[in-house]
C-alpha cells in the first residue's frame, strides 16, 4: 500500500511555503487538554447524533449547540466527511454531538462509507436527532432516512431547522406530516444559524442523556484531534475558492504539527488531487491560488488555537485516491466492503 511521502521542504518549486518571516510575535502556549474534572455526582453524559440530508444544517447546528468552530459549513453539499464531534456543557450535562455527513444515494465507494459511517454513528448514540430543512419540507431523501431510523430503536427526536425562513403555519403542518410518517419523542424548531430555539432543544438533550460521569474534559469544545480540525479547515478553504473547478475530488492531509517553544505551530498540510491538471488549478497563476487558501487557513487557524501559525501547503496527485483504504482510515471512515 502506498505510504503517504512527507513533503519535501528542500524543493519548493511547485509547493507553496508560506512565509514564516511574517511571525507574529508569540503570545500564547498551545491549548492542552486538561486533565478530567471531577464530574459532580449527579452529572449525565452521552452522544446525540444529528442525521439529516445534506445541507439540512447539522454542522451549523452543531456550531451554534457548542459555540465553537468544530465542523466546517460550507453552502455546498456533502462536505462532512469524517464524524467530527462537538461537546456542550449544559448544567451538569455533557452532550457529546455526532455530527454525521449527510444521507445521500451512495455511488462512489467514498459515498457509501459516508453513507455507512452515518448510520453506525446513529445506532451507537442515546439519542438520534433527525434535521429536517423546515423550508425543503419532507422530500424522498427524508423518507428514506426515517424508512431506516424506523428500524433503529434509539430514542429520536424531530428538529425542523431553518425556522428563519418558513412561516408557522407551514412549520406546524411540517411537524404532523414527519410525526405521521415516524413518531418523534419531541419535536423541536429552531434556526440554527440565528440561535432561536436552539437553546430549548439543548435543555431536552441535557435532560435525556445518561446519568453517568462526563466522558470529556468539561472545556474541550471538541475531541477532534487539532490536526484534522486544521485540514478541514483548510479544505474549507478550497472549496471556497475552486468549488466550480474541483467539486468533491480533493483531499487535505495534515501530517505535521509541531508546537514550537515559542508557542507557535509549524503546520505541513498536503493537498491530494486526482489528475496533474487539477494540481495546476490548485496552485493557481505563480502559486497564487494556494497562496490565498493558504493565507485565509492559516489565520483561521492561528485565531483558533490563539498562537502564530507557520503553514506549508502542498499539492500532490493521486490517482484513485477514493479507493485506497488508507485514505478512508486518516478521514474517519470505515472502508466498506
Ligand atoms: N437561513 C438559514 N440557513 C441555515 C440554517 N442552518 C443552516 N443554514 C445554511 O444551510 C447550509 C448548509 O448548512 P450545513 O450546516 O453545512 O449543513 P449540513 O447538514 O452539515 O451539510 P452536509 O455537511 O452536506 O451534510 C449553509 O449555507 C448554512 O449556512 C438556518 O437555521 N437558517
Amino acid at each position: 500500500m502506498e505510504r503517504i511521502e512527507r513533503p519535501d521542504l528542500s524543493s519548493q518549486d511547485d509547493n507553496f511555503d508560506d512565509n514564516a518571516e511574517e511571525l507574529r510575535p508569540a503570545r500564547f502556549d498551545i491549548p492542552l487538554p486538561d486533565p478530567l474534572d471531577a464530574p459532580p455526582a449527579d452529572g449525565r453524559a452521552g452522544f446525540v447524533a444529528l442525521i439529516g440530508a445534506p445541507n439540512a444544517g447539522k454542522s451549523t447546528l452543531i456550531n451554534q449547540l457548542v459555540g465553537t468552530k468544530v465542523s466546517i459549513v460550507t453552502h455546498k453539499v456533502q462536505t462532512t466527511r469524517a464524524i467530527i464531534r462537538g461537546i456542550s456543557m449544559h448544567g451538569k450535562s455533557q452532550i457529546v454531538f455526532v455530527d454525521t455527513p449527510g444521507i445521500f444515494k451512495p455511488k462512489r465507494r467514498l459515498d457509501r462509507a459516508m453513507v455507512d459511517t452515518a448510520w453506525g454513528g446513529a445506532r451507537d448514540a442515546d439519542l438520534i436527532a433527525l434535521l429536517i430543512d423546515a423550508r425543503k419540507g419532507i422530500d424522498e431523501e427524508v423518507e428514506a432516512i426515517a424508512e431506516r431510523l424506523s428500524k433503529l430503536t434509539t430514542p429520536r427526536v424531530l428538529i425542523l431547522n431553518k425556522i428563519d425562513l418558513v412561516k408557522r403555519e407551514k412549520l406546524l403542518d411540517l411537524a404532523q406530516k414527519a410525526n405521521a410518517l415516524l413518531a418523534f419523542d419531541e419535536t423541536f424548531m429552531l434556526s440554527a444559524l440565528n440561535g432561536d430555539g436552539a437553546e430549548n432543544t439543548l435543555d431536552y438533550f441535557a435532560r435525556s442523556v445518561p446519568e453517568g460521569p462526563w466522558l470529556f474534559p468539561e472545556d474541550q469544545p471538541s475531541d477532534l484531534p487539532l490536526r484534522v480540525l486544521a485540514a478541514e479547515i483548510t479544505r474549507e478553504k478550497l472549496f471556497e475558492r475552486l468549488h466550480q473547478e474541483l467539486p468533491y475530488i480533493s483531499t487535505v492531509e495534515t501530517e505535521r504539527w509541531e508546537s514550537r517553544k515559542d508557542g507557535s505551530a509549524r503546520i505541513e498540510q498536503t493537498i491530494y488531487v486526482e489528475r496533474d491538471s487539477q494540481k495546476s488549478i490548485v496552485l493557481g497563476k505563480r502559486g497564487q491560488t494556494i497562496k490565498a487558501i493558504s493565507q485565509a487557513a492559516r489565520e483561521e487557524l492561528s485565531d483558533i488555537i490563539e498562537a502564530p501559525v507557520h503553514l506549508f501547503l502542498f499539492v500532490k496527485v493521486r490517482e484513485n485516491w477514493a479507493d485506497d483504504p488508507e485514505r478512508y482510515r486518516e478521514m474517519g471512515l470505515e472502508f466498506p466492503s
